[in-house]
């Protein structure tokens, strides 16, 4: 059935078949078999020969194995074979499918190549679908191609012998058109600034990344068809505005006046994960010995209500290991609920923890509201970065955990919780109850069992986790060469897993060979140190001191006062940084 719909799903075939009719073609006719020969194919080849240089680096990646049996084939805009690799026989004794002949509808009858070309969507056409009776023998799938300003400039292919029919060839096509058209747009647009928008995880489509590309002005110049599918056809010249749901990321700016950062994975997006997909203990990747150690923790800790404690730079894996406790505990089947202690305004933080009856406040919803601590009854409440939280939201969680119920705002009844709290922060708590930011109080009913997580740059397993990363990629697992490696072991990932990810992706996603090259991997940090902020002033500053404070002062704001990220640009630790901002009066 699901062929069925595949096949025909808006009466393209029988269309196509009552038009070869209104041509005056006839099933059992000999078809039209004129080839193109000489320099009419020679000049028709050089014409296309972007389309199929990219379409070649596109096979050579998806089928960097031969195929007997498959016969890939591009055709022009006018049904033409242009390119084609494979044989439909070990003997290659049927060869209907030569360069140079015509495709097109009017030529061959139903079939998918013309049909793709003619309709504008990808098509298959499998054994008596194809109009002549001579074709019948062939299973073809073909998807149209598109150039970076919108016109259909081709069709890629895919045909077997009918027997070896299988509907992976039709995502296949698919996916082989998305590489091409995305080649052509990067090839064309070096000198622009080409952007793409990452689709939530959750729904995107292999390698169907929108892409698109800017002039000075933040106009339109090139769109892919996904970007054009979001933005609309008509989106050419037209100013670019972000699209909710895609964050922006900027693949490549010689202009260098944008942060770039393809690709990377949406701190947001990435974290809402549904309950059936939360991360286990199998998830939690590399064999170096502060990983392994962790594993061993969080397996033995999982089986305890201990209040657990999770250290770790952004990016570390906190929110992977407090879900692997969860999950890994008797708890696991009960709910699992995040909540981002700084992003919850002081206003607030009782209704949100505790939650409130109906009519507590002006602007409540009318039916009331369940609190965080009783939607993870019975489960697990993961208070992310607590050590941003202010110190009156800390006076309202230490009542919670000291009194073990709740009381909804406005009510009056007290409502037992029986919930496992663990806390996470990329701070130093100690050093938060020293500067009299953090309650000791609450720090001790908060340690339990207390987990460092070790930074990227101090694991030993780097190519063991960017192996598995790469697994997960949306894009086909390429291996990472020799000098890719070199580079990956050398970088400082001040972004951590997160980054080490999104670097990976950009990787795969630019790779045209067979293998990542230490080139396709592109660094944050090493872009921000090509950034003027850190090139040589043109008036010399008169003193050491006022250097040091200037080159501070203008880091954090680069780095949007991101103390981890400030902290290694300037290569001291974060506590260095923190003496200077003091030192220094630096405010944000
Ligand atoms: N050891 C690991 N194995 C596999 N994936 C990992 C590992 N550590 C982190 N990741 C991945 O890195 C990404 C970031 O992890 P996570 O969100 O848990 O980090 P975090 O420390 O909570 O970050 P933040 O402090 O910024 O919220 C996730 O996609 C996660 O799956």
């Amino acid at each position: 059935m699901v062929t069925e719909v595949l096949f025909d799903k808006y009466n393209l075939i029988s269309q196509s078949w009552k038009r070869c009719h209104d041509f005056g073609l006839s099933p059992t006719d000999p078809f039209e078999d004129s080839i193109l020969t000489g320099k009419a194919l020679s000049d028709l080849i050089k014409e296309n020969e972007q389309l199929i240089n990219h379409a070649s680096s596109a096979i050579n990646t998806l089928f960097p194995n031969y195929y007997s049996g498959l016969v890939i084939i591009i055709v022009d805009r006018n049904g033409t074979i242009i390119h084609r690799v494979g044989q439909l026989d070990g003997t290659s004794s049927v060869d209907v499918l030569s360069i140079g002949s015509n495709w097109s509808e009017e030529n061959k009858g139903t079939n998918a190549m013309g049909l793709a070309i003619y309709t504008k969507e990808p098509i298959i056409t499998h054994a008596d679908h194809h109009f002549y009776v001579k074709n019948h023998f062939l299973t073809c799938a073909a998807s149209p191609i598109y150039s970076p300003t919108g016109e259909l400039i081709g069709a890629v292919n895919i045909s077997a012998r009918k027997e070896m029919y299988h509907p992976f060839i039709f995502s296949l096509t698919n996916i082989m058109a998305t590489f091409i058209q995305n080649g052509l747009l990067l090839d064309i647009a070096k000198n622009e600034k080409v952007l793409t928008m990452k689709e939530l995880e959750a729904t995107a489509n292999l390698a169907n990344v929108p892409l698109l590309s800017l002039d000075d002005d933040n106009r339109i110049i090139r769109a892919n068809q996904s970007a054009r599918k979001l933005l609309g056809d008509d989106c050419y010249g037209k100013e670019f505005h972000n699209t909710k749901g895609y964050p922006t990321k900027v693949v490549s700016d010689p202009t260098r006046k944008q942060y770039r950062s393809i690709l990377a994975l949406n701190q947001t997006t990435n974290k809402k994960l549904t309950p059936q997909s939360l991360y286990t203990i199998k998830d939690i990747v590399g064999s170096c010995p502060k990983m392994n150690e962790i594993r061993r923790i969080v397996k033995k800790a999982a089986l305890t209500d201990f209040p657990i404690i999770v250290y770790g730079e952004s990016g570390t894996g906190k929110e992977l290991v407090a879900q692997s406790l969860h999950t890994s505990g008797p708890r696991g089947d009960q709910p699992f609920i995040a909540v981002n202690c700084s992003a919850i305004p002081e206003n607030l933080i009782e209704s949100e923890l505790f939650g409130y009856e109906k009519g507590a406040f002006t602007g409540a919803n009318r039916d009331g509201g369940i609190g965080k601590f009783e939607a993870a009854n019975g489960g697990t409440l993961f208070l992310d970065e607590i050590g941003d939280m202010s110190l009156k939201a800390q006076a309202v969680l230490l009542r919670v955990l000291q009194e073990k119920s709740v009381t909804r705002v406005g009510g009056t009844k007290p409502i037992p919780i029986n919930t496992r709290v663990i806390a996470a922060t990329h701070k130093n708590l100690r050093r938060e109850i020293e500067a009299g930011r953090f309650r000791e109080d609450l720090y001790y009913r908060l340690k339990g069992v207390v987990l460092t997580l070790p930074p990227l740059r101090e694991r030993s397993d780097l190519i063991e986790l960017s192996n598995h990363l790469m697994k997960h990629l949306e894009y086909p697992t390429l291996p990472l060469s020799k000098e890719a490696k070199k580079k990956l072991l050398s970088y400082q990932w001040p972004g951590n897993v997160r980054e080490l990810k999104s670097v990976l992706m950009q990787a795969s996603f630019l790779a045209d060979g067979n293998e990542i090259q230490a080139e396709d991997l592109d660094f944050e940090i090493e872009y921000e140190q090509d950034k003027p902020f850190l090139q040589e002033e043109k008036d010399p500053l008169t003193s050491l001191v006022h250097s040091e404070k200037e080159v501070i002062r203008r880091t954090l704001e680069y780095v949007s006062w991101n103390i981890s990220k400030a902290a290694t640009i300037l290569k001291i630790s974060r506590n260095t940084l923190y003496l200077k901002i003091k030192k220094y009066h630096l405010q944000q």
